[in-house]
């Protein structure tokens, strides 16, 4: 969060009229889509990816993984070949190499998963992105990746903008690092470490690590991509993660729709006691929006996952809930949201690295919450809200994509809720406000 904002359009939210009653289908999911085109760049061979996510975040991947060499080529794809149909790119992985400029926007997976891509490189890579981006935490990359062998210019900050030096290879090995405050500081070092010339031994040392799945997520795609991986989990050393040098495959990957992104519609259903489907439901995910079948049912709903996708279906009620969100972090914002417009208190535990997220995620909600006339206070690691009467304002979003959808939940039962810059969206949903908006219309609600 920072000073005053600087946008000034404002999107009223729609009320809803009655229970919602929709069909949504989802892009796909950031974190996927952004694994995939950096095991594809690093790949021994061409891939595709299917159904990628096209947003702010992942384009800009695209984008600096072409400026060191990698072709990616984004073609609509006819049912012939694959049974997706849509949009599919194909990357073409080549010699990677610099001068290049890399713009990370305000995404951690480019501004943390690219620096050990151009460690490989040859040739100098400048790193840098918005403000916001120059104060999210980087040092467990650049002290990782100097132990490793890398030669990076940050002119002391240990933070953006910086330049890697790359050399053409990197001897990797053992390296320690806290990534208490992002588990994207292990899904970075391990994605680039088959490649590295000693393959990587990775110990996390600090406080408890946050975002598991992301990290699960990172294990799963690379062994798919062929690569040998040792984790905690299973049965090896805790908090001790060994990638083995290794050529990757070209995979051709469906990407799941984002789960995360699911979110603001789940909880439409939840809060006006509506329904809501989400097509291609992956029965098996690594994505932390699964917990929401879990979450948004103690909340007061109820789900059901069947060939249709995931209908959550809301009763009308909303309750409070006390829970630990370190391994979900991302879905704070929309749980929050939820629980302004419930029957009893809630408890958000175990963020305190949300602090340095898109903004400082938990003051933002508390100050936005808090002037429609909310009772929203941080705690050391979350947030307690107690639900309140809310009436009409001003949200502000401080260009944070998941602020600006969790008040248009609210805006669903608050009259008079307008969305400062709902563009920001676009950093992972661009669809957003017509999603939103078709969500809604009764031309569009589900037949039979
Ligand atoms: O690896 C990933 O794709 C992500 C990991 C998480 O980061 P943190 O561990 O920094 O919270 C999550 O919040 C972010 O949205 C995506
Ligand atoms: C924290 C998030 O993004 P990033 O990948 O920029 O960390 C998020 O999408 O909620």
């Amino acid at each position: 969060m920072t000073g005053t904002p600087e946008h000034t359009a404002l999107w009223p939210a729609p009320i809803a009229s009655g229970p919602v009653d929709a069909t949504v289908t989802v892009p796909g999911s950031k974190s996927v889509t952004n694994r995939g085109l950096v095991l594809a760049a690093l790949a021994s061979e061409p891939g595709w990816l299917r159904r990628p996510l096209r947003s702010r975040d992942t384009l800009l991947m695209a984008e600096a993984l072409r400026a060191m060499g990698t072709g990616i080529e984004e073609t609509i794809s006819s049912s012939s070949g694959d049974d997706t149909g849509g949009e599919a790119w194909r990357i073409i992985p080549a010699g990677l190499h610099g001068p290049a400029a890399v713009d990370v926007g305000n995404a951690g997976t480019v501004m943390r998963f690219l620096p050990p891509v151009a460690a490989l490189a040859d040739g100098p890579i400048r790193f840098d992105g918005d403000p916001r981006s120059h104060e999210r935490p980087l040092h467990g990359v650049i002290d990782g990746l100097r132990a490793l062998g890398a030669r990076i210019d940050d002119e002391g900050r240990g933070s953006l903008p910086m330049t890697v030096h790359g050399g053409g290879a990197l001897d990797g090995g053992r390296v320690e690092i806290d990534a208490s405050s992002s588990s994207q500081f292990v899904s970075a070092l391990l994605l680039s470490a088959p490649r590295f010339n000693q393959g990587i031994e990775l110990r996390h040392v600090g406080r408890a690590l946050p975002s598991m799945p992301h990290i699960r997520m990172t294990v799963d795609m690379l062994r798919a991509a062929g690569a040998a991986v040792d984790t905690p989990e299973a049965g090896g050393e805790p908090g001790v993660w060994r990638v083995a040098h290794s050529a990757l495959l070209g995979r051709d990957l469906v990407v799941e729709p984002d789960l995360s992104n699911a979110q603001p519609f789940l909880a439409a259903a939840l809060v006006t006691g509506g329904r809501v489907t989400i097509p291609d439901w992956p029965e098996h995910t690594t994505q932390p929006g699964d917990a929401l079948r879990r979450i948004f049912t103690e909340m007061g709903g109820a789900c059901e996952l069947t060939s249709e996708g995931l209908t959550f279906t809301g009763t009308g009620r909303v309750h409070g809930i006390d829970v630990d969100l370190g391994d979900v972090g991302e879905l704070t914002p929309g749980i929050a949201a939820v629980a302004a417009l419930a029957d009893s208190e809630s408890v958000l535990r175990g963020v305190a690295h949300l602090r340095l997220h898109e903004t400082d995620r938990l003051a933002a909600l508390t100050k936005e919450i808090n002037e429609l006339g909310g009772d929203v206070s941080e705690t050391e690691d979350g947030l307690r809200i107690r639900p309140r009467p809310l009436h009409g304002g001003i949200f502000h979003t401080y260009d944070d994509h998941r602020l600006a959808t969790a008040a248009a939940v609210i805006g669903l039962r608050v009259e008079g809720v307008e969305v400062e810059n709902v563009a920001t969206t676009a950093k992972t949903l661009p669809d957003f406000p017509r999603l939103w908006t078709e969500m809604l219309s009764p031309a569009r609600a589900r037949k039979g």
